[in-house]
This record gives C-alpha cells, sequence and structure tokens, in this order.
C-alpha cells in the first residue's frame, strides 16, 4: 500500500520501475539510476501492470512506442484505477515535437525526456519526481491514517470508498468486505488498563495488515475496536481463507486475556461481498457484513460469519 510508514523513508528506499521494448534502453537507464534509487526493469506495458499488482512502484519511467500497448495507453489504464491513478509516470519519448508532447501530458505524464537521454537531467528530473512522491505520501500517510494503529481512518473510507467501488463496477470483480472487532474488549481494558488496550490494537492490526497480500487490500479502523477489510477482486473462497487467516493470526499473537473463555486475544468476524452485477448497494453489503459480526459474536466469538 502507498501509506507504509512514508516519514523513515528515503529516495534510495523509493522503488522505480522502468518499461522499454528495447533491452539496451532499459539497461542504459537502469545503470544510470542504481545508485538513486531501487529499479526493476520490464519489456512491456502489460508486464508493468503485472508489477504493480504485485507492489507499487513510487516511479514509472517509460517508454513511449512499444508493440502491444504503448506508453500512452499504459498511462492512461494507471490513471483508471484509484490505486494506481496518482502513480508518477514519466515517458521518454524519441521526439519531442509538440504533438508528442501535447500527448504525454494528455495521457496523464508527470514528465518526459527525450532520447537520446542527457544523463544528468535525466537523474535530477527522477530525483524531483521522487522526492515529490516522499512528500505526497508522507502528507497522505499524516491524513489518512490511524495513528495508534497504523491503518487507514474512517476519513480515508469516507473519501476512497467511492472510487472503488467504481473500480469494482468497472472491472465487473466481486469487492470482499469483511468487518472484525475484538471480542471482550471492555473486559480487556478493564483488567488490563486502557494503555494494554492501546497496545493490543496496535499488535492486532499490524498483525492483520502484514497478513493482507495484494496492495490494493485494505485495513480500515471504523470506529474503536472495529475494523473493516476492504478485498477488492476478491470472491468468497478468497475471502474466507484470508479471514480465517486473520482468525489464526490474532489468535496466533497469543495476547493473553483472563476475562475471555478463550485465554487470549480474539476477533469476530462478518464477511459479505459485492457483486456489481446484483442489486444490493455497497451500503447493503456493510450492513450485511455488520449483521454477520454480530451474528459471529451471538454464536460464541473468534469466529466467522457470512452472507448466504
Ligand atoms: N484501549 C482502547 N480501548 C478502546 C479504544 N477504542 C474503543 N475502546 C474500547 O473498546 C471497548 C468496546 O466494548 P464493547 O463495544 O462493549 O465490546 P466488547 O467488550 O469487545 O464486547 P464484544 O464485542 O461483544 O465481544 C470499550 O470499552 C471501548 O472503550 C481505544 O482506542 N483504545
Amino acid at each position: 500500500m502507498i501509506f507504509e510508514q512514508n516519514a523513515a523513508r528515503s529516495i534510495e528506499d523509493c522503488r522505480v520501475l522502468i518499461v522499454d521494448d528495447q533491452e539496451t534502453s532499459l539497461l542504459i537507464m537502469a545503470t544510470l539510476l542504481e545508485d538513486l534509487a531501487q529499479c526493476e526493469t520490464v519489456n512491456s506495458a502489460s508486464d508493468a501492470l503485472a508489477a504493480c499488482e504485485k507492489q507499487l512502484p513510487d516511479l514509472i519511467i517509460t517508454d513511449v512506442n512499444m508493440p502491444g500497448m504503448s506508453g500512452h495507453e499504459l498511462c492512461q489504464l494507471l490513471r483508471k484505477s484509484p490505486e494506481t491513478a496518482q502513480l508518477p509516470v514519466m515517458f521518454v519519448t524519441a521526439s519531442d515535437s509538440d504533438e508528442e508532447q501535447e500527448k504525454c501530458w494528455q495521457a496523464g505524464g508527470v514528465d518526459f525526456v527525450t532520447k537520446p537521454i542527457h544523463a544528468t537531467t535525466f537523474r535530477n528530473r527522477v530525483k524531483f519526481q521522487l522526492s515529490h512522491k516522499l512528500k505526497t505520501d508522507l502528507l497522505e500517510t499524516l491524513i489518512y491514517t490511524d495513528r495508534l494503529t497504523g491503518a487507514f481512518n474512517r476519513h480515508y473510507m469516507d473519501e476512497r470508498l467511492p472510487s472503488i467501488v467504481k473500480e469494482a463496477q468497472r472491472e465487473n470483480q466481486p469487492l470482499a468486505v469483511a468487518i472484525f472487532d475484538i471480542d471482550y474488549f471492555k473486559q480487556y481494558n478493564d483488567q488490563y488498563g486502557h494503555m494494554a488496550g492501546d497496545s493490543c490494537l496496535w499488535k492486532l492490526a499490524t498483525a492483520v495488515r502484514q497478513n493482507l497480500m495484494r496492495p490494493m487490500d485494505h485495513l480500515i479502523r471504523v470506529g474503536g475496536e472495529e475494523f473493516l477489510v476492504l478485498l477488492p477482486r476478491t470472491e468468497t473462497e478468497g475471502a474466507e481463507v484470508v479471514c480465517h487467516r486473520m482468525l489464526e493470526t490474532v489468535s496466533g499473537l497469543n495476547i493473553a486475556h483472563q476475562r475471555s473463555e478463550f485465554g487470549h486475544v480474539t476477533v469476530s468476524i462478518g464477511l459479505s461481498i459485492y457483486h456489481p452485477a446484483q442489486s444490493a448497494t455497497i451500503e447493503d453489503v456493510l450492513l450485511q457484513a455488520d449483521k454477520c459480526l454480530y451474528q459471529a459474536k451471538a454464536s460464541g466469538r473468534n469466529q466467522l460469519a457470512q452472507a448466504d
């Protein structure tokens, strides 16, 4: 995700994805940047999209003319997805004609350099983009992250949920929604004190976050000890796997809780899936997941309940 601990990041930690169908060009650019940032190279726009699915880079540098999908088309596609809409894309073009420059800006590029590449200009432009990205990420972390747990906050959910849903509709892909809540947390606070309660929240959220494997997965703290997990492009089976893993992860933390019948801190989870082709709205699905959560509580806690 983009809101990892950016405060501690420097340009050397940034990831730059370089896209070009010419091996020589890739080699030149990667060599020019090797002491500046972490570089990854791919030969096509489709490989670049696949690389972004695994881990979002901080900057994409792409050739314009490539077989299959052009650099412009790649950039336009990235702009459409909420996860990559803000990802800076820099073009490397063979021409600096007025028309070519217009096309780069219209496609959503943040800068372009012309071939043959001028080494110092190229390095400085990349450096500028990365330092700008670090500042933006830091600002977003401050605005959208819950300070106690490092999860996204309610404000993030209110702002971004509509675009995550829109993306699911555009792709006609399911969006799994899981709501979980710590069991007997009032008793935990009463027994161990509020500071221990805070520490428990932090440990739990950190462990759950590390269990969410895809860059587009989200952990959001929606209330005191209630969290929402959003899993785009995830069907029931996949979401069940993630939810069971969350139950195991939390139990595996083995945080002592004398006043729970389990002897340690556990969570209950409610799961529901949003399908764009069906009539239920995202609000219905959230309500459904919330109902399931209460069902999981009523059925004994430390378990998953899901909508039919
Ligand atoms: N330490 C700490 N406690 C919090 C925080 N936010 C909410 N809580 C506490 O979480 C507790 C939630 O209690 P309840 O809603 O009764 O739920 P519960 O005791 O977990 O019971 P069940 O959910 O039914 O298992 C309350 O005591 C809140 O004060 C927080 O940021 N830090």
